[in-house]
């Protein structure tokens, strides 16, 4: 091998990253990682992390409301000290990350990269080289390309507020809009939501999308379906937002919640003839690049699978089983879920009650309001839908309630490792809990 600075040199530093670099440090390769912002990138700093501390008042009140008459007296939620809480939270996490890497060796490299050729990655003017490239860059926020873009805000922006706007409009019904309408509806906000077409979260099931919408309903969100939103315009500390024929709505802050885009562009992935499109880099079942010696991780890859942290987590750890010598397979995902943290909730993993209906696989719904276990604090809304073969095994689940995160959690190993109706039974739960109560169904 010639010389080079590392064995493997990564670009950026989130999930995509170092959860396998810090065990491929471990295995004995030299191993570097560049970042230009803060280290552990958008999950823990500006993602799930920071999301879901800002989520637990908001579920701690619902149950509270629920359980009215039990549980008395007068609470509120308080946006400032929210945010304090959040910020209390997350702010160790890069410099526990930064523990962890350069407690194992890793070279941490402060700044903007930009591969120069196939082994060069250049920071701030610095030639860095490696034998092996892997590009972790994630995606940012999208921008309407829309007259008065630069007046919107991003989730970032919005988890960083310190006073929570009286007035929000959010543009947008996917992830971030209908958990972040949730967050600030209950603390308070007047929030409308301007949707893209007819349905919210597209990607999941969609009567379920209508309790969570219905429920936000009744609690003052206002869903504007079809709104095609075409300028943003400022009127003293007031905001506009033009919408459909002209219709025009006024508000305190604009959130633009219109998705995440890879960021491929100024780091010279053109210059060394690595293969992306809009939806991201390129890779084979190796998750390798159209150059060979470079490989790419994370949110940044055009891929079929949820770009979400597990996601990238497993990509990141299967690289680092390549790079050594672990294995030489083909990267074989296993089932991913995702949730929504709407409260309630919405969770999926697996085959989807709709492909199971045009399949023709087995469906079978039950109730939360039925769920005894559910009763014990009250909750009424939603449901579960598990999907079974032919041969009775469960191939796929989505649920809506207040725990269906934990619920179709504690269902993968049944998906995953393909169990029996007596392996199943060899499975003792801990009792009462959500996971006893989810698998009692199977
Ligand atoms: C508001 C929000 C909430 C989310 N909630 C969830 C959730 O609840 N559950 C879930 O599973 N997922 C959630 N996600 C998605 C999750 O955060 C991502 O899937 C995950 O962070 C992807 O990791 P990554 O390493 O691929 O990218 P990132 O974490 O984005 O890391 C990429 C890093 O590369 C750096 N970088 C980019 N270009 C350069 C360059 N040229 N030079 C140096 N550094 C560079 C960036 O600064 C960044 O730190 C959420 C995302 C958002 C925005
Ligand atoms: N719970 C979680 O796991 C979680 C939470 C937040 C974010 N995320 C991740 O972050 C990503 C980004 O989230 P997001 O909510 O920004 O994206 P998204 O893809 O979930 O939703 C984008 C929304 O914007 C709408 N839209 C697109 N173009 C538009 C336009 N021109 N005008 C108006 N609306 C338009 C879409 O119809 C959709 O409703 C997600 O895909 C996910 O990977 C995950």
């Amino acid at each position: 091998m010639a010389d080079y600075d590392y064995d493997v040199l990564y670009l950026g530093c989130g999930h995509g990253t170092f959860d396998g670099a810090i065990p491929l440090a471990q295995s004995g390769k030299k191993v570097g990682v560049i970042e230009s912002r803060l280290i552990g990138g958008t999950c823990p700093n500006r993602g799930c992390n920071a999301k879901i501390t800002l989520d637990a008042p908001v579920k701690l009140t619902r149950a509270k409301e629920r359980l009215e008459g039990i549980v008395n007296g007068d609470w509120s939620l308080d946006w400032g000290q929210m945010v304090a809480q959040k910020q209390a939270v997350i702010d160790p996490l890069p410099d526990m990350i930064s523990g962890l890497l350069t407690g194992v060796g890793v070279q941490i490299i402060t700044g903007r990269g930009e591969l120069t050729d196939a082994h060069t990655i250049e920071v701030d003017g610095k030639p860095i080289t490696a034998d092996k490239l892997v590009i972790a860059t994630g995606l940012r926020p999208n921008k309407l390309a829309i007259p008065g873009t630069e007046l919107a805000h991003d989730s970032e922006d919005f988890m960083n507020l310190t006073t929570l706007p009286k007035r929000l409009a959010i543009v947008g019904s996917g992830y971030i809009s209908m958990e972040f309408a949730t967050m600030a509806n209950a603390a308070g906000a007047a929030v409308t939501v301007l949707m893209h077409g007819d349905r919210a979260l597209r990607q999941f099931h969609q009567p379920f999308v209508e309790t969570v919408i219905d429920d936000l309903t009744k609690r003052g969100v206002t869903f504007v379906k079809n709104a095609e939103v075409s300028e943003f315009a400022q009127s003293g500390d007031a905001y506009t937002v033009i919408y459909g024929d002209g219709q025009s709505l006024t508000v305190d802050w604009i959130l633009d919640a219109t998705g995440r885009i890879p960021n491929v562009e100024n780091i010279g992935l053109e210059t060394v003839g690595v293969v992306f499109n809009e939806h991201g880099i390129e890779v084979n079942n190796h998750l390798q690049t159209s150059v060979a010696n470079i490989y790419a991780s994370g949110d940044v890859i055009d891929k079929q699978q949820p770009k979400l942290t597990p996601t990238a987590i497993f990509e990141s750890v299967y690289l680092m089983q390549l790079f050594s010598g672990q294995t030489d397979q083909p990267i074989d995902y296993p089932a991913i879920p995702s949730t929504v943290f709407t409260s309630p909730r919405i969770a999926k993993v697996g085959e989807s009650v709709e492909t199971a209906e045009k399949k023709g696989d087995k469906v079978v719904t039950n109730q939360i309001k039925d769920d005894w276990y559910r009763q014990v604090d009250r909750q009424t809304l939603g449901a579960s839908k598990l999907v079974f073969d032919a041969d009775h095994k469960l191939i796929g689940a989505t649920e809506c309630s207040e725990e269906a995160d934990n619920a179709i959690d504690t269902l993968l190993p049944a998906i995953e490792f393909g169990l029996d109706a007596s392996q199943i039974g060899r499975i003792v739960h801990l009792f009462p809990t959500i996971a006893a109560s989810a698998w009692e169904k199977l």
